[in-house]
C-alpha cells in the first residue's frame, strides 16, 4: 500500500511513519508513506499557504492553489488511483471496520489541513471522503492522519508478528477487547484468572468472549445496540449481567 500525505509538517509524519510496526511495514515494503508539502507549491514570493476568511471570523484557512498544485504532484507520482481523505472535524467519524475498508485499498491521498481548514472549494473539487478521528479539535490534521497510517499500516499482511492478533483485536467484532493477563500468576495485585491458566482452550476461549461481551455492556452500550448477538452469546452475557448484578 501506498499513502501520499499533505502537509505542512513533513516531518512529523515521516517520524511517525518510522517507528513501530508501520515502520516495520515500511522496512519490509508493505506500505510506503510519502509527503508533499503545500508550501513547495506557493508561487507568490511569501511562500504563503494561507489568508484571512471571507466574512470575517477568527483564524486563516488554507489557500487552495498551492493545496491544488500539491495534490496534482501528489497523484501523478504513482499510477494507482486514490481516494483524496481530508482528516477534518465535519468528516464521518473514523472506526475499525472504516480502517479495514480503507486497509485493502492500493493506496490512499491523505490530505491535512492546517489552522481552520480549507477552501470549501477545495474541498468540493478534490475530496473524495472527509474523516474524522473524534469529536475534538485539534491544530492541525496531521495527528488523524498519523492515526490513519498506522491503524491501516498495522493490517497490512505481515505487518504484525502474529497474524491473528490483528483478526483478535478488540473491535474487529465490534466488541470491546477482553482483559488480558501475564507472569506472575500471583501478585500483591491480584492473580491471574484461573481459566487462563487451565489449558482448556474452548472454556478460556467462552471465558474472553464473555468477557468482551460484558464489558461492552457496562462501558459502550452503543456498540452492543450495533450488532446482532448469537444465542450462545446472549446466554455469556446474561450469566454476566447476573453475576455483575448479584
Ligand atoms: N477530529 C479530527 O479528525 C480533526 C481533524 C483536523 C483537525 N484540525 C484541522 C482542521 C481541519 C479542518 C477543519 C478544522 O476546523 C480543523 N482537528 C480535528
Amino acid at each position: 500500500m501506498r499513502i501520499d500525505v499533505v502537509t505542512l509538517f513533513p516531518d512529523f509524519i515521516r517520524q511517525s511513519a518510522e517507528l513501530g510496526v508501520v515502520g516495520r511495514a515500511g522496512e519490509r515494503g508493505l506500505m510506503q508513506v510519502a509527503c508533499w508539502n503545500p508550501r513547495d507549491y506557493a508561487t507568490d514570493n511569501y511562500r504563503r499557504v494561507d489568508d484571512r476568511p471571507f466574512g470575517g471570523g477568527p483564524g486563516m484557512l488554507m489557500l487552495i492553489d498551492p493545496l491544488r498544485a500539491c495534490l496534482a504532484a501528489a497523484r501523478q507520482a504513482a499510477p494507482e488511483p486514490a481516494p483524496v481523505i481530508y482528516l477534518s472535524p465535519q468528516g464521518e467519524r473514523l472506526t475499525q471496520r472504516k480502517v479495514r475498508q480503507l486497509a485493502a485499498l492500493p493506496r490512499l491521498i491523505l490530505l491535512c489541513g492546517r489552522y481552520e481548514g480549507i477552501d470549501e472549494r477545495l474541498v468540493a473539487s478534490e475530496v473524495d471522503e472527509e474523516l474524522s478521528v473524534g469529536d475534538y479539535v485539534l491544530s492541525g490534521g496531521e495527528l488523524g492522519a498519523a492515526i490513519v497510517i498506522d491503524a491501516v499500516g498495522r493490517l497490512q499482511e505481515g505487518a504484525l508478528h502474529h497474524a491473528e492478533s490483528a483478526t483478535q483485536d478488540s473491535f474487529e467484532d465490534g466488541l470491546l477487547d477482553c482483559p488480558h493477563y501475564t507472569r506472575p500468576v500471583e501478585h500483591e495485585l491480584g492473580t491471574v484468572p484461573e481459566v487462563l491458566r487451565s489449558g482448556d482452550h474452548a472454556a478460556i476461549a467462552r471465558w474472553r468472549r464473555q468477557q468482551a461481551l460484558g464489558r461492552t455492556w457496562l462501558r459502550r452500550p452503543d456498540l452492543l445496540a450495533r450488532i446482532s448477538l448469537s444465542k450462545a452469546d446472549q446466554a455469556l452475557l446474561e450469566a454476566f449481567r447476573r453475576d455483575w448484578l448479584a
